[in-house]
């Protein structure tokens, strides 16, 4: 792609930021078009001790083509920063939609855990494992499509060549990433993530979209950990009986007898679930959203 520098845009409005960057809404002043600008200062991700993470979740999300991930379109730094130009998500953070409406719509919840599932099926494909799944990293496009955002809990689930992975690395690869509410047990125990880490994070956010709560919430952490370890969760006798089922298949403790996990019949066991029975698999990403509600 041409060069590009930050000269090249015109920054509107800040859209978010964390303690390792700051996201912004710029166009590009030749073409007009809005991008979602993440910008890292050197000195602070040197300090903080995140300069492989940040070059990790570079390399992964350069390589990611799907409809349903944000596109790193260009990157460049200067002398004091580094700027990763993205796609811009103009409807912002599914949480945001969740909090609004308190819950979604079973139709919406059907759309938009197909979308995620088409998502990590392809991350499937690709080797990858998010990690950090939830609904204020899967922001919503223009036309309301999902694109899952954050690579920097992300990693891939090709074992590197033990000749240069040392049990330490091992050890801080596995450590607890990801959010309280929605990480996998295998993470908090510190084994190995792996696709199926994800598979666990999807039946919270889907427990989240029908219920307006997440399914392990605590206000105490270490309460939200134990919960998890013992998956100890209650369902609203109201929920979707389809739902409930899918939930429970996705909630399982042992990653290898989640739903969707390749000693389960992988994603396409996923989909024939009867909570997407009226999902066209093949149209998604064109298809009209349902209305949000
Ligand atoms: N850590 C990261 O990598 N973060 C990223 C990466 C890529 C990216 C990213 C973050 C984006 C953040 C983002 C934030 C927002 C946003 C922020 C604040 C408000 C809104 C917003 O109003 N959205 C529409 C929802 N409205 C709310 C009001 C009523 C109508 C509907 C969007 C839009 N996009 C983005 O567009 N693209």
């Amino acid at each position: 792609s041409e060069e590009k520098g930050p000269d090249d845009f015109l920054v509107l409005r800040v859209l978010g930021e964390d303690e390792d960057s700051t996201v912004v809404l710029a166009k590009d002043i030749r073409t007009n078009k809005k991008y979602a600008i993440k910008i890292l200062d050197k000195t602070k991700v040197i300090k903080n001790g995140k300069w492989d993470q940040v070059n990790k979740e570079k390399q992964i999300i350069s390589k990611l083509y799907h409809p349903f991930f944000v596109k790193l379109e260009y990157s460049f730094k200067d002398d004091k920063r580094l700027f990763f130009v993205l796609s811009y998500a103009a409807n912002g953070e599914l949480e945001w939609y969740i909090q609004h409406y308190h819950c979604l719509s079973k139709e919406c919840v059907q759309f938009y855990t197909a979308e995620l599932v088409l998502a990590l099926e392809y991350l499937s494909e690709c080797d990858l494992v998010h990690r950090d799944l939830k609904p204020a990293n899967i922001l919503l496009s223009e036309e309301m499509h999902v694109q899952i955002s954050d690579f920097g809990a992300a990693k891939s689930t090709v074992q590197e060549s033990p000749l240069n992975v040392s049990p330490a690395h091992d050890q801080l690869e596995n450590a607890f990433v990801g959010t309280a509410e929605y990480v996998p047990p295998e993470v908090l125990i510190g084994k190995a993530s792996s696709s199926s880490s994800d598979l666990w994070s999807l039946g919270c956010i889907i427990y989240q979209m029908m219920v307006g709560s997440t399914p392990f919430y605590d206000p105490n952490e270490y309460h939200i950990f134990h919960k998890i370890i013992e998956c100890d969760y209650q369902v609203p006798s109201a929920m979707d009986n389809d739902a409930k089922d899918l939930i429970s298949k996705l909630l399982v403790v042992d990653s290898n007898k989640r739903l969707g996990s390749k000693n389960l019949g992988g994603f396409h066991a996923l989909k024939g679930h009867p909570f997407f029975a009226n999902i066209n698999w093949k149209n998604l990403p064109n298809e009209m959203p349902p209305a949000m509600k």
